[in-house]
């Protein structure tokens, strides 16, 4: 079930002073979850009831909160005004690891009742509408990676991230030993988790220093996303009540970067499994042009699956992150990778990273997916062997090149519409001129005394 407390169940918790905060968020235009934090009476009496308001600035700021130009539908010009929450009931949980504290996600709508089209939440539900008038209904599992540090967050600031300790010393990928020493932390998070209403399958150690993935049971693709926002932010808090810090940031160092690889499997609305069949490999024809469809817009898309200027650095060779549009069966040098039978026969898309909007890369899928369908596209054959060695072609390497390619496709503004596609493309721009107006370190380091 999406959330764990009913409107009812809330009112007489905050009638009992077993509640006393309501947090009223939403995913912004990052994924980042933001709103504010609701006294109980108020919930009650009036938030409840009409929902409350936030600046509309909300999803047109960059991560540090500056008011960049650009934006249609929010600017100093039009006086950064009001836009409307409407709390989503359905998503109502206990925030367990906050006291007397539940949360809810809200939609986000004009005062004049229309809806926010840039709104992540609102893009994916759009998206699953058109899926819906074709009789289909998707299923997700995002499998965040984060990497876990001994210092505290504001230590790490402090430090501005140089020198930190990791940990654990090395790699560990599945292992039990030193991975123990973090169990306090992952313990409390999987917990909390739990509290919240998410289905945790469990965690296991990865491959850089210190570095974890928990697991999460797939659910409806708008519940994954809620899930998926609601547990990156709530990591962060417990981490930061342990004193430590984690990062899903998709490239910290030179080694393993941090995934979040989407699976994704669709069912006909009467729970019919669709995508298996009697064609080559198993797969029905919905399913081959399936595939076929994300492959095709995976270059186009890639924006949204890869929002930064870090995400990027992730895609090296022989890192396990994929380099080449490529898809194959349980073959994980592909950006695509085709696991699962019957009901569970899905595509894994590894191209995302921790730093995704799950909202906007699910988004991505199933427009991907959609173009396939209406297209009838065919698919190529699956790539057996390494994928980082293949002549294929390969992913944009720089948030430049992948906005450029965003820019050009007409299957995302046939699918997310102009207001959509231009809002994102600004959000890029924004970005990529923050980022050439920076001097880094490793420009200091090899230009202060040596050239
Ligand atoms: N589990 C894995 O396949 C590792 C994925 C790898 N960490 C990446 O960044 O893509």
């Amino acid at each position: 079930m999406p959330g764990n407390l009913t409107a009812a169940q809330l009112e007489a918790a905050i009638a009992a002073d077993e509640i006393d905060t309501v947090i009223v968020a939403f995913p912004d235009a990052q994924g980042r979850l933001v709103g504010k934090r609701v006294a109980g009476r108020f919930w009650v009496d009036e938030v409840g009831k009409h929902g409350a308001e936030v600046c509309d600035y909300l999803l047109s700021v960059d991560v540090d909160m500056n008011t960049v130009d650009g934006y249609a539908m929010s600017s100093w010009d039009k006086g950064y005004g009001d836009m409307m929450l409407r709390p989503d009931i359905e998503t109502l949980r206990r925030i367990p690891w906050q006291p007397a504290t539940a949360l809810v996600i809200a939609d986000l709508l004009y005062v004049d009742g229309s809806p926010v089209v840039q709104s992540p939440r609102g893009i994916l539900q759009a998206q699953r509408d058109r899926l819906a008038e074709k009789g289909l209904v998707a299923f997700s599992g995002t499998e965040l990676e984060f990497i876990v540090f001994d210092d505290s967050f504001r230590d790490a600031w402090a430090k501005r991230y140089q020198g930190l300790t990791a940990s654990t010393d090395y790699n560990v990928d599945y292992n039990l030993l030193a991975t123990t020493r973090l169990e306090p932390l992952l313990r409390d998070i999987r917990r909390g988790m739990e509290g919240a209403g998410l289905y945790c399958e469990g965690v296991k150690g990865e491959c850089n220093d210190g570095q974890q993935e928990i697991a999460f049971r797939y659910a409806e693709i708008i519940e994954t996303a809620d899930q998926h926002t609601i547990y990156k932010n709530g990591a962060k808090e417990i981490a930061d009540a342990h004193g430590q810090s984690l990062t899903f940031m998709a490239k910290f160092d030179q080694r393993e970067g941090n995934s979040c690889h989407i699976h994704l499997s669709v069912r006909g609305n009467d729970g019919s499994a669709v995508m298996a069949g009697d064609g080559e490999y198993g797969f029905s024809k919905l399913m081959e042009h399936w595939i076929a469809g994300i492959l095709a817009t995976l270059r186009e898309f890639t924006l949204l699956y890869a929002p930064t200027i870090n995400s990027y650095k992730r895609y090296a060779k022989g890192t396990f992150a994929p380099t080449g549009v490529a898809w194959g069966i349980d073959n994980r040098t592909c950006a695509l990778r085709v696991v699962g039978h019957g009901h569970s026969l899905r595509v894994e898309n590894r191209v995302p990273g921790g730093d995704v909007n799950p909202y906007l890369a699910i988004s991505a899928i199933i427009a991907g997916g959609l173009h396939g369908i209406e297209h009838e596209l065919e698919l190529p054959a699956p790539l057996t062997g390494n994928a980082y060695d293949s002549d294929v072609a390969h992913l944009p390497t720089t948030l430049r090149e992948a906005a450029q390619l965003f820019s050009e496709s007409e299957v995302a503004r046939a699918a997310f519409g102009d207001d959509v596609v231009a809002h994102y493309l600004n959000q890029a721009r924004i970005e990529v001129e923050a980022y050439d107006a920076a001097v880094t370190d490793w420009e200091r380091i090899r230009g202060f005394e040596r050239l």
